[in-house]
């Protein structure tokens, strides 16, 4: 039998007066239990002692009780000070003798007679504390007022993922000398000196000889007839991840004979690809390798010209390395004739996690079927076939095959084994200077997190108000003095605007990047960017990944990014090539929690808060307040011609 006292929690101007109240309740509620017992006892006595048999029946009975479940928060949850002194204890001792969180003891919900007061006092009815602890069942129910810490879910990961190659994050001490690596061509050696390079990244030092070991057979045949492992690296933005693909790739096809398109380098943008295809152009100038580069920014027309030509016998290939965009991609697979991929040998996609999310395009597909095409009937044993292997056998290896090997490039690579089993890898490799989510720590004791920054960055967050903002920027290119500031919002509206309200504002060399332009228009303005003409460029996240401007001091997160991989991306712009580099994120007061928690659940350290008092921005007020005014007008203007 048990009391249940179920009090409505009163409201806190209430709590004082029903505290009061309390007392007499209690009183009251002591007179009617012992009643209640003497009522009980009597019952018991009246009836036949239970037999042995029973038992288990009423045991199992009283264990279908369930306790009543507290309100949380009211002034007589068990444990909370406001509580009466005997729940209060009582709530403690759930803890204490709970064998593990979660469990309590059955009716250590209820109050059981004697159990008031501590076990070990005798009860009220003058009985001994045991036997009135009586009825309080022996069994485990689960369940419980408690808060229990659950251990986090760790995600079981392949071998490969959870133990990578380790790569060295810090740059300058990680640096190998050029001729510390011999297996790279003396020719592509001089071509990497005259381009002011003297030693190999880190990343560079660990993928350039493993990447040159998997071709060191030649292109056409894996090493020992066996298809070599696909590669996947993940490093911080900066670290020379171009170059760990461009001086192999470039290395293993010098020997070529025909030319044939056997390297594939796909980029999620425009710019993007024209950065990579520059680098491949530098590294193939004094040898007979051609690159083309197809993203759209020519017409089909011209480009399909920079790919193939029509011969009397059909059509000849022009490019040995192709860099392109997924989409362009495609559409030459489908309208180019005499484009093949059938002798392609490497394919390369950079900035691999924002390629494995944009695979609803299915161009990857694409490409596979595209490379493992037969055209027309073939010899079973035919010299270099390709055939799609279901698994690798002595018979299979009889016949050379021609290899494709996958090679991932990203600061921010996916370690979700799903999404990278959509990619089809081939027993991969994973080179990676950061631990594993939730891994080991490092040597130096470093937490592994989900990505990693370059060691020259320092990032700061800025509290501050929405009215402010444009003033902290201003301040930050006028008064900081920093000479080429990258700042970023998240859209192009916004980007528009604030380039607008920054120019009426005057004195700063300000631009603006975004979808709004076009190709031609955001080429011109990188340009200009790089050669230092402008000292604030802002833009969307259309040059957060992988942009290369060497230079840039700052970057402002205007708007916060929504998450933790654009903010990789977004501040990797500074920091590059072992450099030192600044970041500050503008944070509204709503804003500071949620960036915060998205920052430790990657495991990011927080960042340091830095204040820029409003008396600082208060010179600059006169001037914006105009600069304002100036802004409504133009964008006024700017709506009636979109209208008319
Ligand atoms: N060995 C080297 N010595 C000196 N500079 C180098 C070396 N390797 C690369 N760089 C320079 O470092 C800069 C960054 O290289 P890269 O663009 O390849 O970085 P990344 O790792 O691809 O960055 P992101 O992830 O942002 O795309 C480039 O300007 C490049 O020229």
């Amino acid at each position: 039998m048990a009391l249940f006292h179920v009090a409505r929690y009163p409201g806190p101007e209430e709590a004082a007066a029903a505290a009061k109240e309390e007392t007499g309740a209690s009183e009251r509620a002591r007179a009617l239990l012992e009643r209640l017992q003497t009522r009980a006892r009597e019952r018991q006595q009246r009836q036949p002692a239970p037999s042995e048999a029973d038992a288990p029946s009423e045991a199992s009975g009283r264990r279908r009780r369930r306790p009543r479940r507290r309100r949380r928060g009211s002034p007589e949850a068990p444990g909370s000070p406001e509580a009466p002194r005997g729940k209060r204890r009582r709530a403690d001792g759930e803890h204490a003798d709970a064998p593990g969180p979660g469990l309590l003891r059955a009716g250590s919900g209820e109050e059981a007679p004697g159990e008031r007061g501590g076990r070990a006092e005798a009860a009220p009815d003058g009985r001994p504390a045991e036997e009135a602890a009586e009825p309080a069942a022996p069994a485990l129910v689960l369940g419980g007022f408690g808060r229990m810490k659950r251990s986090k879910v760790q995600p079981f990961l392949p071998a490969w993922l959870a133990e990578p190659s380790r790569v060295r994050k810090d740059i300058a001490e990680g640096l190998v000398p050029i001729e510390d690596i011999p297996e790279v061509h003396p020719d592509l050696q001089r071509q990497l000196r005259a381009q002011g390079i003297s030693s190999y990244f880190p990343v560079q030092a660990a993928v350039i000889p493993a990447l040159l070991e998997s071709a060191a057979g030649g292109f056409l045949v894996g090493r020992g007839g066996y298809r070599p492992r696909d590669l996947c690296v993940s490093a911080p933005t900066g670290s020379g991840k171009t170059l760990a693909f461009v001086i192999p790739v470039v290395q293993a096809l010098l020997r070529r004979v025909v030319c044939r398109v056997r390297a594939l380098v796909v980029l999620p943008t425009k710019e993007l690809a024209q950065q990579v295809s520059k680098v491949f152009n530098v590294y193939t100038d004094t040898t007979p390798l051609r690159v083309a580069l197809v993203t759209g920014q020519k017409t089909l027309a011209k480009e399909q010209e920079s790919l193939v030509q029509k011969t009397a016998d059909g059509y000849r290939c022009l490019a040995d390395i192709v860099v392109a965009t997924p989409g362009r991609l495609v559409d030459h697979i489908d309208q180019t004739p005499g484009f093949s991929l059938q002798q392609l040998r490497f394919l390369v996609v950079d900035e691999a996690d924002r390629m494995v999310d944009s695979m609803h395009q299915s161009w990857l597909p694409r490409v596979v079927a595209a490379a493992f095409q037969s055209a027309g009937p073939r010899e079973p044993c035919a010299l270099l076939q390709r055939r799609q292997l279901q698994a690798e056998t002595a018979a299979s290896t009889c016949c050379p095959q021609m290899p494709l090997q996958k090679l991932l490039f990203s600061a921010t690579l996916t370690q979700n084994p799903e999404k990278l089993q959509q990619l089809g890898l081939h027993q991969p490799r994973l080179f990676s200077v950061g631990a594993a989510h939730g891994g080991p720590k490092d040597a130096e004791g470093e937490a592994g997190g989900k990505y990693a920054f370059p060691e020259g960055l320092t990032h700061h967050y800025v509290p501050c108000r929405l009215r402010t903002k444009p003033l902290l920027v201003l301040h930050l290119v006028l008064k900081m003095g920093f000479s080429r500031v990258l700042c970023f919002t998240n859209s192009r509206e916004n980007s528009h605007r604030l380039f607008l309200l920054v120019r009426a504002f005057g004195g700063v060399d300000v631009a603006e990047f975004s979808s709004r332009l076009g190709p031609g228009q955001r080429r011109a303005i990188l340009k200009q960017f790089e050669q230092g003409k402008i000292q604030l460029l802002i833009s969307t996240d259309a040059t957060a990944r992988g942009i290369d401007v060497r230079g840039v001091e700052l970057v402002v997160n205007y708007d916060a990014p929504q998450y933790l991989r654009t903010y990789v991306h977004r501040v990797g712009r500074t920091a590059r090539a072992g450099h030192a580099g600044q970041a500050f994120t503008l944070l509204l007061k709503v804003q500071e929690r949620r960036f915060g928690q998205m920052l430790t659940e990657g495991g990011v350290p927080a960042l340091e808060r830095r204040e820029l008092p409003s008396r600082l921005l208060q010179p600059l007020v006169p001037r914006y307040e105009e600069a304002l005014a100036q802004l409504e007008r133009t964008v006024k203007e700017e709506w009636k011609q979109k209208v008319a």
